[in-house]
Order: C-alpha cells, then structure tokens, then sequence
C-alpha cells in the first residue's frame, strides 16, 4: 500500500545497486523498474552504460556525429515507430488493450491513495470498526487488482515481442531486398580509410590532437553525410531494434500514466492544500532544468557507447573468422593491440559516461530527498493545529509523490531518455541508409515500406521476366550501368539488333559498357561490345588489376559505376562460382544445395517460424528460390560427390557411415581445403543447373588434373534437365594457360579495352599468341 513515498535511504541503496550494474535499461523497461515509483531510472540507464563503450574513432575526435534536435528526433521516431500499427490490425488490437490496462493501472494508485487515507485516519481515531471495514477493503481490492497489474507487464512485453517481430522482420526484408546488404558493406569499406585517417590522430601529443581535432571532425562530418556511413548493421538490427521497441513502449505508458496520475493526483493534493499544488510545479521545472543542463552530455556519450562497443565486439568476431591466417602470420601481437586499443575505447567511453553520472546523481538524489520530506514539512503545521488528520498528511505525500514524478519523468530518465535517443538517431540513419541503397524504394521516400521485388535488377534498369519486356538498348543514363534480364526459358531469345536480326539464341549482351570503379576514380573497362552464344565458352583474361573480376561483378549487378548495358538470364539462371566459395552454416546436403533450400526441411525459412506462410512482418514469404530441376535423394547426392572428386567427404563426415554425413553440421569454411571447397561448389553447379556459369578463378586451388575433371563435368552438363535442349555456356576468369582449352572464345583486357578472338581447338597452350595476360 503507497502510504508514503520511498525513503531516501532507500533510494540510496537503489541507486547503489543500480550503479553496481545490477539494474539495466532493459530492467527498467522490463518493468522492474517503474518511473518515479523506485530508484531514479537515470541511474538503471546509467548503470546499462556501465557495460558499454568503444569505437574505431580516438577519443580526442569522437564528436562527429551531433545527436538530433528534438524535433528531428520525434520526426525520426514517429516514422520508424507508426507503420507497424499503421499496417498491422494485430498491434493496434495488443496498443489499445495496454493503454485500457495502464488507465485500470491509474485507477487502482488513485483507490489506494483513498484507502491509505482512511486507513491510517482510523488507526489515530482508535476507530477499530472503521480499520477492519478499509482491511476489508483493501484485501477485496487487492484480489481484484492484482491481475490487473500482471497483465499491465505481461501484455506490454506481449506488444513489445509482436512489434520486435515485426519491425526486425520488415528491416532484414529490406536489408536482404536488391542486395542493399552489399551495398552497406562496400560504402562502410570505402568509409573505413576514413576512419584510419582520423584515427592517426591518436599518436599525436594532446595538443596537437586538440588542434586536429577540429579538422578531423569537420572532414569526417562531410564524408560521413555524404556516404551515410553506417557501422555495425548487425547491432543495429540485433541490438538497437530491440532497445528501441521495448523502450519506446515503455515511455509511451509512462506518459499516459503520468498524464493521468497528474489530473488524478492535482485534484487530491489541490483540495488539500493549494499553495502544495503550486509549490510542486516550480520544484519540478527547477529540478528539470538543472537535470537537462548537467546530464545532457549523456546524449552524446551513449550515441557513441553503442557504436564502441559494437567495434570492440566485432574485433573479435573478425579474429574468430580468420584466426587460421593470423596464426600463420603470427600476427597475434597486431591483433591483440588492435583489439586492445578499440576495448580502450570501451573504456574510456564508460568512464566518461560514469562521470556524467556521477555529476548528474548529485542532482537527482537531493531531488529526491526533498520530495520526501517537503510536503510533510508543508502540511505538518495544519496537522498539529489540528486542522487536517494523519491520513491527509499520508495522501499529501502520496499524491505530491504522484505529480512531482509525472512532472520530473526527464530528472526520473534522463540517461534511459538519452540512450533512447542515441538509438533513435543509429536507427534511423540505418533505415535511411537501406532505403537510399535499394533503388526501387528510393523514390518512394517511405522509410520502411516495402515494393513487391520480382527479382534484383542490379539496382538499375526495370525487372524483365519475358522477351518482350527486354527494352532496346538505349542511351544509359550518365554514369549507371544499365542491367537487364530475362527468361531464358520463357524468351526464345532476346534481340538487341532487330534490324541486323542478331543471334537468336545470345545468352548475354554487353553494350558500349564503360566500367569504373565505384569510387568513379578509375576506368577499368571503356566501350566493351560483347554478345555471347549459347552454348559458348568465353575466357576473361589480362594482368592482375585489369578489371576481370569487376567484369563479373557489373555482370552480377554488384558495380554499377560508368554506363552501357548488360542483358542477361534472371538470376536463378545464372550461377557465380567465386575462388572462394561461401559455405553456409548447415549440414553437409546444405552445403550442396545452396542457393537452393531443402524445402522438405528448411529450417531457416521463414515460413517454418511460425508455422505459416508468412515472414514476420506479415509480408509473403520469400518466392525467389532458385529451382531445382529434380529431387536430389541421398544416393544421388553421393553420386555427385564422387563425380567431384570428393567420394570420402560424406563417410568422413558421417564417422564411416556416408548417409549420416550428408546431415552432419560442421564449420565447413574452416573444416575443408579451399581446394575441396572448390570442388563443392562444381557440385552445387550440377544441382542448381543453370544457363550461364561465371567462374573467377574458381579452379585456382585445383591440380591440372582436378581442374580438367571440374571442366568436364561443366561440359558433361547439359541444360534443360533430362530434356538436355543444350549446352551450358560458361564464361571464366583466370591465368592459367591450362583454361585455354576448356573455352572457345577469349576476351583479353587491356588498358580499358576489351578484345574478344576465337580460340582455336588444340590451341597449343604456351602458343605465344595466348599468353593469359
Ligand atoms: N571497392 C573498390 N574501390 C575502388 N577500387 C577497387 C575496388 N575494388 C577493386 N578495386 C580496384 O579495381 C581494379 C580491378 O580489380 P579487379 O579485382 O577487377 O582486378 P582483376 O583483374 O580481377 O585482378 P586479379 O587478376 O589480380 O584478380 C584493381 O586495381 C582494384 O584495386
């Protein structure tokens, strides 16, 4: 029963046990902690700080990111936080029984500040009938309330998951749409030389990195605008996505109960003592105003502890993913000063976060001190002079407990409020940056609407399933490179040259391409002309640097720096063999199916989740599966492996027992050579039968002999399943004179030119006039 407020010794042990690290923002919002009810949630945020801090930026140049005005933040919110209800009848519903909850919530403090009055008006008059008849009461209203209160937590976190749910499904629905993951990652590569630049500033003496600061600052500022730079995109999808939801729900009620506590508890404490009423207000804008002017450092130091520590962590992930190359370099040392400088950081951050605390805890808790004792200094003389009874001193206290935390919620969270506005900001330049990098939603202006996306279109031209959607070649925009597709199986052929009636069974066009490099600095390739027949076997050659695997890349749609056109089959008729190849978590049968999933057992699909057919916005799931052109059994799976020179893996994997194996889940990047690998991803080939293969280097791991074999078995494939309507086409890169007769055509690239020359069978592999290179 609230009969009085908090003692401040309590508060004090509160805040000790917050600062101990014992009490988080996560409490806070997980309702362990309650505004103004217990300990200043300024401490539980602080506290949740306490584990934070580190970034790849030096202390002395951390200040390149001003937090936004208020009024951009509630824009950046209100954007980020309103589709879910907008677009979702289930969150409405789950909204609108939390604030019927937290008004029944309000309604219960109000009837115990009645009964707190009459009780303790009963226990001074001796009035023993009256004290049973309120015991009676507060029991009758206890059994009834109760619920109520643990349904108000456990439907706040209900509609905290739901929306978790939603709004992380919508953002990795957008982050994984037209391949805007990739886009993150070379923008954040091109910004990291930004970021070694500002980090020289370290080794400067402290007054010459305070002078530098400045510069720094204004030069990382402009390049960080200009790039939308955005570090960490994993933490920001884990991390900030889950703080922002649970949080934003958190202050929301907090503001609706304190709006209804303050009518409630004005109408109390006014018919008790006017001149309270008025006291109170003057006591909160003082105590507000000195909360914001020392605390508001908090804004900016937990903006950068998100991104410290997400650097600090990612430093170890990267030395767990290539912890085989540093041991053979021996370059622990490096690494271990490279992680120990980030983890400084960390450090340096949190202990500037401990300091702001510090200095903002002065204030707080000689607020919180007075308000215990002030409106019991301020009625006690009207009750020695016997004009008021005990229990209205107990409701005074309990109602001007009430408003004053109504009106001191930013003294009550500053640091919680502040964190939350970090996460605001790293939020939504995240969902800026997604939404500027997928070119089908960027003149949309929506920042987490969705468009139904066909198939990636390398984030240039429009989405071509049939001939005849193929637009003629036109002029290209000024420095895009157009990319078109198409439906080999639908479209007989695509024709760029009606006039000339060109080849009708061309599988890839090039047209007037000028490639560069994304930062537009250099020309790679200037004015390629190619047209590639089915069934033709092309080979990329030139010097190491000449723009051969750029190539592929503008042909996947990756690069689309410079102009020109490229048609080509619609993904899933197109299949990239990296000298690397990508080894997915999963089992073994995994490894060879991928791109294309098990659907008798897809445990990651999102359809499977939940059990239906939907992501977790709601959203269809995903349609663009590559298709399998057979049921793959086991048998035919170790067929496979043996015909890529890998009859043992499965055994091996399966300790003897081979059937076993082809379920066995292994580190798979880490448990196989590259040449194994390599030999994998011919496999995944077999089974994915494409139209057209893009190969860079992928045989560079193998032996003459293996490589021959991998050739073979590409020119053993035939397309069209069992129909076998014809020949795979495949293009290559790679230096190796061995390539020379496994292709028919060569395209030499030289000082930004390309040309193309027939190579003629039985080329003699060290012929002079074929030098790979
Ligand atoms: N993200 C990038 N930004 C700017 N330049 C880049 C980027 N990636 C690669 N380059 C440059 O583009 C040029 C062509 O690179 P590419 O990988 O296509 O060469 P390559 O011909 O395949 O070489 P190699 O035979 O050594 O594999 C190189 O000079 C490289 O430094």
């Amino acid at each position: 029963m609230p009969l009085f407020r908090r003692s401040p010794s309590n508060q004090a042990s509160n805040n000790t046990n917050l600062n101990d690290g014992t009490n988080t923002m996560n409490e806070a919002c997980d309702g362990y902690v309650e505004f103004g009810s217990s300990a200043s949630p300024a401490a539980a945020a602080a506290a949740a700080d306490a584990d934070a801090p580190s970034s790849s930026l030096p202390t002395n140049v951390h200040h390149t990111r001003k937090p936004n005005r208020f009024r951009e933040q509630f824009h950046s919110f209100h954007v980020m936080a309103s589709p879910y209800f907008h677009e979702n009848r289930n969150g409405r519903c789950l909204l609108l029984i939390m604030v019927i909850l937290t008004l029944s919530n309000s309604a219960v403090r109000v009837l115990f500040s009645y009964l707190a009055r009459d009780f303790w008006s009963a226990l001074y008059d001796q009035n023993i009938e009256l004290f049973y008849s309120i015991m009676a009461k507060f029991v009758g209203a206890m059994i009834l309330l109760a619920p109520i209160n643990v349904a108000y937590r456990y439907q706040r976190q209900k509609l905290a998951i739901a929306w978790r749910k939603w709004l992380t499904g919508r953002v990795l629905r957008l982050y994984f749409a037209n391949k805007v993951y990739y886009g993150l990652e070379r923008q954040a590569a091109g910004n990291s030389v930004i970021k070694r630049t500002s980090e020289a500033y370290d080794n400067l003496g402290e007054d010459d990195a305070a002078a530098a600061t400045t510069t720094t600052t204004k030069k990382s500022t402009t390049s960080n605008q200009s790039t939308k730079e955005v570090d960490n995109p994993d933490q920001r999808i884990s991390e900030d996505i889950r703080s922002f939801t649970e949080f934003s729900l958190y202050f929301f009620l907090t503001l609706i109960t304190s709006v209804i506590d303050l009518v409630c508890f004005s109408f109390i404490l006014f018919s008790i003592m006017p001149q309270l009423f008025l006291a109170i207000f003057a006591f909160a804008f003082i105590g507000t105003f000195l909360t914001v002017c020392i605390g508001k450092v908090l804004i900016r130091l937990n903006y950068e502890s998100l991104q410290r520590e997400a650097d600090f962590r990612f430093s170890l992930v990267r030395v767990r993913e290539n912890s085989e190359s540093i041991a053979f370099y021996a370059g622990e040392n490096v690494e271990e000063r490279e992680t120990d400088r980030r983890f400084e950081y960390v450090i340096d951050n949190m202990t500037m976060i401990n300091i702001a605390q510090r200095n903002l805890e002065f204030v707080t808790t000689y607020y919180n001190y007075l308000t215990w004792v002030l409106p019991i200094m301020v009625v006690a003389p009207e009750f020695f002079a016997g004009n008021v009874e005990l229990g209205v001193i107990s409701q005074a206290s309990s109602a001007f407990g009430h408003i004053l935390d109504d009106l001191s919620i930013v003294v009550n969270s500053f640091a919680d409020v502040s964190k939350f506005s970090a996460g605001i900001d790293r939020l939504y330049s995240f969902m800026s940056a997604i939404m500027e990098l997928d070119p089908e939603r960027r003149s949309m202006g929506k920042l987490l609407s969705v468009v139904p996306v066909a198939e990636f279109n390398g984030g240039i031209s429009s989405i071509s399933t049939g001939y005849d959607a193929i637009p003629m070649p036109s002029q290209s925009s000024d420095n895009v490179i157009q990319v078109k597709r198409f439906d080999p199986w639908v479209t007989t052929a695509p024709s760029f040259d009606e006039a000339s009636n060109s080849q009708p069974s061309t599988i890839l066009f090039i047209i007037g391409l000028r490639l560069a490099t994304p930062d537009n600095k250099r020309i790679l390739v200037d004015n390629l002309n190619l047209s590639l027949a089915s069934g033709s076997h092309l080979l990329i050659v030139g010097a190491s640097g000449s723009g051969k695997s750029s190539l592929l890349r503008a042909i996947a749609g990756l690069w689309s720096t410079g102009s020109g056109e490229i048609v080509r089959p619609s993904s899933e008729y197109v299949y990239f063999l990296p000298q690397r190849p990508y080894c997915p978590p999963g089992s073994l049968r995994d490894q060879l199916l991928y791109p294309s999933t098990d659907q008798k057992d897809d445990h990651f699909s999102p359809t499977r989740m939940d059990g239906n057919e939907h992501r977790p916005d709601g959203g269809p799931s995903p349609s663009d599966q590559r298709r399998l052109w057979k049921d793959w059994t086991d048998d035919d799976l170790l067929k496979l492996l043996e015909r890529v020179d890998l009859p043992h893996l499965a055994g091996r994997a399966g300790d003897g027992d081979p059937y076993r194996g082809l379920n066995a889940v292994l580190d798979w990047t880490n448990t196989l050579s590259l040449g194994e690998q390599q030999r994998l991803a011919f496999g995944r080939l077999v089974i994915n039968r494409p139209r057209l293969v893009i190969m860079d280097e992928s045989t560079s791991a193998l032996d003459v002999v293996a490589e021959r074999k991998m050739y073979q078995l590409l020119n053993d494939t035939s397309i069209g399943g069992e129909a076998r309507v014809g020949e795979l086409t495949y293009v290559s890169v790679g230096h190796r004179p061995t390539l020379l007769s496994y292709h028919n055509l060569k395209l030499s690239l030289r000082d930004s030119a390309g040309f193309v020359s027939e190579i003629p069978p039985n080329t003699d592999m060290v012929d002079e006039g074929f030098i790979l290179s």
